[in-house]
């Protein structure tokens, strides 16, 4: 069988469908990552939680991944005036978020699938074409020569900007829909000092909300921290007003003065690193007969702004594995059932991503919002079992993130109808006093 796409979700699923006794051939557009070179990737640093961590452990991964990870136990909020405000993410150190490099954690999923006799990696090798009649896949080598190759079935784990779901849908009846937001981003390097230390607190999620831009800092191991920029692509201070030098250093004393000498080749990096799109999408079906499915990206890409897309492809790993387990000897079976049990929850994800948006660029200095956040943590302490926050939900369980989000607005109709019972109450309880 064939994975199309050697990124996150392709080498973890290649490794496991080994492991299950498959051959499997892997087919990555890219050049090997670990040989290093020009198209090895971007420094893109990713929050791991619970549900990757949870898909690691199936395979067996997690300690060698958490020893390259980094804890950030919070955010902290940089406010326009240089304050900081630290917001935990769980109610104990056990809920935390994990930094991790992507090229570090693709280079060790491809070196672990590598290892095992029944996988075999080709790089250099870009989907361009699938005869779904003739069960054949072509692509596209470096040196521009086509090849073709037989595959008995195949798992399309190509990103954001398939093409294995292009091909998938090719004359079906078949939903795609694609938003891009408005906002780009680019990435930027906040460096160590030179006795090594961080130059801000290493063991948290740095953001920096502006109502016109939003900076947000994954940490590294060796005191660094990778900013991610997101801006608006057009219009006042956009990515298109802010191309020359004296545009950029205007950019920055207007609205992230602080950051200005923490990042002494900001030009330089400005100039240098690209500006990436944001997608989400939504697809259906996710599978084709008994012969290609999509996981990951591929088949629900989402705004970054929740810190999920990997952990969702991840999971889509283990829950194909388990819909494959359950359906041994019929894979069309397996696929719709995999497709059922998991395409509502990734549309609610897609959701969840959007509002993380709103929630980390305008709520989080809202002194409600914060008094609210509080609330949840306190009402968890308590209620440990009975009270979970959405984030906890979301990021420190595996509860799928429809049901995640239907406890969460259960739980908020019960603080609303307690909030009016209160006041209910003092407005019942004043009206005696005046009464009396
Ligand atoms: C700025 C940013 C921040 C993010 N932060 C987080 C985070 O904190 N936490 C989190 O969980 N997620 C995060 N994500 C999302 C995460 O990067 C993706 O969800 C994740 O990489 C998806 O994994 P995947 O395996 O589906 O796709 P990918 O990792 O993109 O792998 C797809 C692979 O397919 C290859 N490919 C593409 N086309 C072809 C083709 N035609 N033929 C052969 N190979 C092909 C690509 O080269 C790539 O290697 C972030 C994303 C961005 C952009
Ligand atoms: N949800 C999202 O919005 C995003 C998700 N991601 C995820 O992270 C993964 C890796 O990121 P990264 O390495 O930065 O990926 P890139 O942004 O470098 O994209 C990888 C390839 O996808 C194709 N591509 C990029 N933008 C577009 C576009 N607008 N329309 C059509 N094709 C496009 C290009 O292929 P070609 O050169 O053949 O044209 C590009 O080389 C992605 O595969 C994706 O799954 C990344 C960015 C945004
Ligand atoms: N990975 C990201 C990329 C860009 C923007 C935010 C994130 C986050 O992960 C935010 C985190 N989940 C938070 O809620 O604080």
């Amino acid at each position: 069988m064939a994975v199309v796409g050697g990124g996150l979700a392709g080498a973890l699923l290649a490794l496991r469908l080994a492991a299950q006794g498959h051959g499997v051939d892997v087919y990555e557009r890219r050049s090997d990552p670990r040989l290093g070179g020009a198209d090895s990737g971007r420094s893109i640093n990713l929050g791991l939680s619970k549900r990757g961590i949870h898909a690691l452990t199936e395979a067996g991964l997690i300690g060698e991944v958490m020893a390259m990870t980094v804890t950030m136990a919070g955010r902290v909020i940089h406010a326009p005036d240089g304050s900081t405000r630290f917001q935990p993410y769980g109610k104990d150190r056990g809920e935390v978020l994990h930094s991790i490099d992507r090229n570090e954690l693709n280079q060790l999923l491809l070196d672990r699938a590598e290892a095992h006799p029944q996988v075999r990696l080709h790089f250099g090798h870009r989907l361009v074409g699938a005869d779904k009649a003739r069960r054949t896949l072509e692509f596209e080598t470096r040196d521009g020569a086509r090849v073709q190759a037989q595959a008995a079935w195949v798992v399309g784990a190509d990103g954001a900007f398939s093409r294995a779901r292009r091909e998938l849908q090719r004359g079906e009846r078949a939903d795609y829909h694609q938003e891009y937001l408005e906002w780009g981003y680019k990435e930027l390097t906040l460096k160590p000092l030179a006795d090594g230390r961080s130059a801000i607190e290493l063991e948290a999620l740095h953001v920096w909300p502006r109502s016109h831009g939003l900076f947000v800092s994954h940490p590294n191991r060796d005191g660094s921290h990778t900013l991610t920029l997101f801006l608006p692509f057009e219009g006042p201070d956009s990515f298109a007003t802010t191309r020359s030098e004296d545009e950029v250093r205007a950019l920055f004393a207007k609205y992230f003065p602080d950051l200005v000498p923490l990042l002494p080749q900001l030009v330089e990096e400005w100039m240098a690193h690209p500006v990436g799109a944001l997608i989400t999408t939504r697809t259906a079906p996710w599978s084709r007969s008994d012969w290609m499915v999509l996981v990951g990206d591929a088949c629900h890409a989402v705004y970054p702004f929740y810190g999920q897309g990997m952990n969702s492809a991840f999971e889509d790993c283990s829950a194909l594995m388990a819909a494959l387990a359950r359906h041994p000897q019929d894979r069309a079976a397996a696929f719709a059932d995999y497709e059922r049990s998991r395409r509502p929850h990734t549309d609610t994800l897609a959701e969840l991503s959007k509002a993380n948006f709103v929630e980390l660029r305008q709520k989080v200095q809202s002194p409600w919002f914060l008094a609210r956040k509080r609330l949840d943590v306190a009402l968890n302490r308590l209620l440990p079992r009975a009270w979970l926050p959405l984030y906890t939900m979301i990021a420190h369980t595996t509860m799928p993130y429809g049901d995640a989000l239907a406890r969460a607005q259960r739980q908020e109709r019960i603080l609303v109808g307690a909030g009016v019972g209160a006041l209910a109450v003092v407005g019942l309880g004043a009206w005696l006093v005046l009464a009396v």
